[in-house]
């Protein structure tokens, strides 16, 4: 009898050192983002995929951000539809444009909302001045001036009052992943009026709703909101390929959407970022992320 007693703890020991070897080693949080191919994107990184989509795959600026403007409007529309239908169907739509990529994705989505059945404007204070930016945005400008969508250059009597009288729907595509803070006029003005607009600070709970294109204009790419500047806090973030760091800030609040399907796996494994495919639904361009299934 004692010697099955014997027997019987040694199997329960060695039974135990067995489960303790299978059980799952705790990962870092950093390590399982990378295993699950949902790390988020640092400026660098991001900018570092967007240039080597435009070498050795081959894709030019105006693909890329065709993409990129269409993810942007079909999101806001499939974002705001419940508040359309309170409208009659068409929302009037702010777009702000920055003078970069960022407010080209702002330019193209604006082409897109109006063909969706919605009234936007856009308002675009600064363009580039190279060549190449006066050849891209120009044609941008030209193919919403063919949609009669009008194009506003001054920002200025853009206050808060004004944009909650005029739109429904403000499209942040102001900056991007290549925003140094703090912001520069036109631009700081611009935004403490969009915060101020879209702030539910009004007695009656009522303001215009946010749509900010890639990350939230104003927050620093990688560590999200700073302090003293005109941070907007956004009702839904749009990013582009994957989400960047300040994605950690957001609150419960503000849905995110992602978009941007089109970077190769091969890059897309080098970055981290792979697992993002898997999440669009069949041939969806745009997908709104569970943040509980996040590993962020
Ligand atoms: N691979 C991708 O994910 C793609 C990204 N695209 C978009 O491209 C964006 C990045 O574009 P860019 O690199 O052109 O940069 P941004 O659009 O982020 O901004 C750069 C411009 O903003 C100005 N600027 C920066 N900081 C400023 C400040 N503090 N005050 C005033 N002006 C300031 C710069 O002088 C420059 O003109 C992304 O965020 C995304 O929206 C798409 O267009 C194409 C594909
Ligand atoms: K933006």
């Amino acid at each position: 009898m004692r010697a099955i007693r014997q027997t019987t703890r040694a199997a329960s020991a060695a039974w135990q050192r067995m489960a303790s070897d299978l059980a799952p080693v705790p990962m870092s949080a950093a390590a399982a983002r990378a295993s699950s191919g949902l790390s988020l994107l640092r400026a660098d990184d991001a900018a570092s995929v967007d240039a080597e989509l435009m070498s050795s795959p081959g894709f030019s600026v105006d693909q890329l951000m065709e993409l990129a403007g269409l993810a942007v409007a079909t999101a806001v529309h499939k974002e705001f539809e419940g508040l359309a239908a309170e409208r009659g169907g068409c929302l009037r739509v702010l777009v702000l444009c920055g003078p970069g990529n960022n407010g080209g994705d702002g330019l193209v989505a604006a082409r897109h909302l109006a063909h969706f059945g919605h009234k936007p404007a856009v308002v675009y204070p600064r363009m580039g001045s190279s060549d190449e930016a006066k050849r891209l945005f120009g044609n941008l400008l030209r193919q919403l001036e063919d949609l009669d969508v009008p194009v506003v250059r001054d920002a200025t009597p853009y206050s808060a009052d004004v944009i909650r009288s005029s739109a429904d729907v403000v499209v942040d595509a102001l900056f991007g992943f290549s925003f140094k803070p703090p912001a520069r006029e036109p631009f700081a003005s611009l935004l403490a009026a969009v915060a101020e607009a879209a702030s539910p600070a009004e007695a009656d709970g009522e303001c215009v709703r946010l749509a900010s294109v890639d990350v939230p204009s104003g927050w620093e790419v990688n560590d999200g909101p700073q302090e003293g500047s005109p941070a907007l806090s956004p009702h839904c973030v749009v990013s582009l390929t994957a989400p960047k760091p300040f994605a950690r800030r957001l609150g419960a609040a503000t849905a995110h959407w992602l978009g941007g399907r089109f970077v190769p796996p091969s890059l897309a494994r080098r970055f981290g970022v792979e697992g993002y495919a898997a999440l669009y639904p069949a041939a969806e361009q745009v997908v709104r992320l569970d943040p509980a299934a996040m590993p962020w």
